[in-house]
């Protein structure tokens, strides 16, 4: 491992374990926390995390908000969100003049615009074993230390199918070579594609959101480029089980991935727009291309309404 990404880890790696309620109900004074929910089609497990995060608020008010931003799901995801205690927006609502793009770093980065929290906590709507200490645990470094900017979990990722190999497949087979490759200091981040993870409304409101599933790699990369490893912490919460998709969707991940990685390796060298993948259908083999947008959301504080609603001066 890179010498500053170990002294990094030793540094700034903890447990859920270590950021009790008590302390942080201490810490977080005025401090107002968001948390949000990304969700495709998720009717079967968004009900339990947002009633989950619910109770988590009414014991302790470490949480003041929760926000569901809505991908254009085609199922009861937003009925189901809004009946356990939700604010559901649909993305197609949210800064409508500046058009809808797919994905879920759309919808990471318009849930900016409809949330009030100075703390940012994404959690995806897909997790089977939601617990509040991915909550706790992920506000644990942010409430406490002003230099924490950006705290990413991690856990074991069992696939479904524990005959399987284990899960994070993209993690392990492009993000994380990627990483170390091209951004050694990172090699520290055991998920660095971990979809929960927390940040300051003044660090993501700076940054540029890739698009699709580039967004977690983007947010990392840009952060350590804009504020240096100080700025990011992770916390352990354990295991994690979530829904799984199969082995081409995980390709065209990937390929958003790479093209944010590459974005900011070699912007001037852009790549083809496109993934080709083969599927036989009756015997036949059958290409099918997939387009992959490397179209970057600008930092929100470039955004005239979002400016205007922050009352930023002009
Ligand atoms: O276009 C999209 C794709 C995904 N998601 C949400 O983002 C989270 C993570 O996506 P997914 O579960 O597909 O990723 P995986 O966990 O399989 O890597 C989930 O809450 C999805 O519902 C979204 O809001 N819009
Ligand atoms: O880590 C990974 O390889 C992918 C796929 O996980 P699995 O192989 O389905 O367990 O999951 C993550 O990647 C997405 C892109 O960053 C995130 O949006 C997801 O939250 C995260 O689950």
């Amino acid at each position: 491992m890179h010498p500053r990404a170990r002294r990094w880890f030793a540094q700034q790696t903890t447990a859920a374990g270590d950021w009790p309620v008590e302390r942080l109900r201490a810490a977080k004074d005025l401090t107002v926390v968001s948390v949000v929910l990304p969700a495709l089609n998720e009717e079967r497990t968004i009900g339990t995390i947002v009633e989950g995060i619910g109770k988590l608020a009414e014991r302790t008010s470490l949480v003041d908000e929760i926000v569901v931003l809505d991908s254009g799901s085609t199922d009861r995801t937003a009925e189901v969100a809004r009946q356990a205690g939700a604010s559901v927006f649909h993305r197609d609502d949210v800064l409508a003049d500046h058009g809808s793009r797919p994905g879920k770093g759309e919808a990471l980065w318009k849930a900016l615009y409809v949330t009030h929290g100075d703390v940012i906590v994404y959690v995806d709507a897909d997790l089977l074993d939601f617990g509040e200490h991915y909550i706790t645990g992920l506000l644990g470094p942010l409430l406490t230390d002003p230099e924490t900017l950006l705290v990413k979990a991690f856990y074991d990722r069992p696939l479904l199918d524990v005959s399987l190999t284990g899960g994070g497949r993209v993690t392990e087979l492009m993000a994380r070579p990627l990483l170390c490759a091209f951004f050694p200091e990172l090699a520290g981040v055991v998920q660095p594609l971990a979809g929960e993870y927390a940040a300051r409304r003044s660090l993501l409101e700076s940054l540029p959101f890739a698009p699709g599933y580039g967004v977690e790699t983007g947010l990392l990369i840009d952060t350590l480029g804009k504020h240096g490893l100080g700025a990011i912490a992770q916390v352990d919460l354990g295991e994690r089980t979530h829904g799984h998709q199969d082995t081409a969707a995980l390709g065209r991940m990937a390929a958003t991935i790479l093209s944010t990685v590459a974005a900011r390796v070699m912007p001037d060298h852009p790549l083809w727009p496109a993934l080709t993948q083969f599927q036989r259908e009756d015997g036949e083999l059958r290409a099918v291309d997939s387009v992959v947008s490397a179209q970057e959301r600008p930092p929100m504080t470039e955004v005239p309404e979002y400016r205007y609603r922050m009352k930023f001066p002009d």
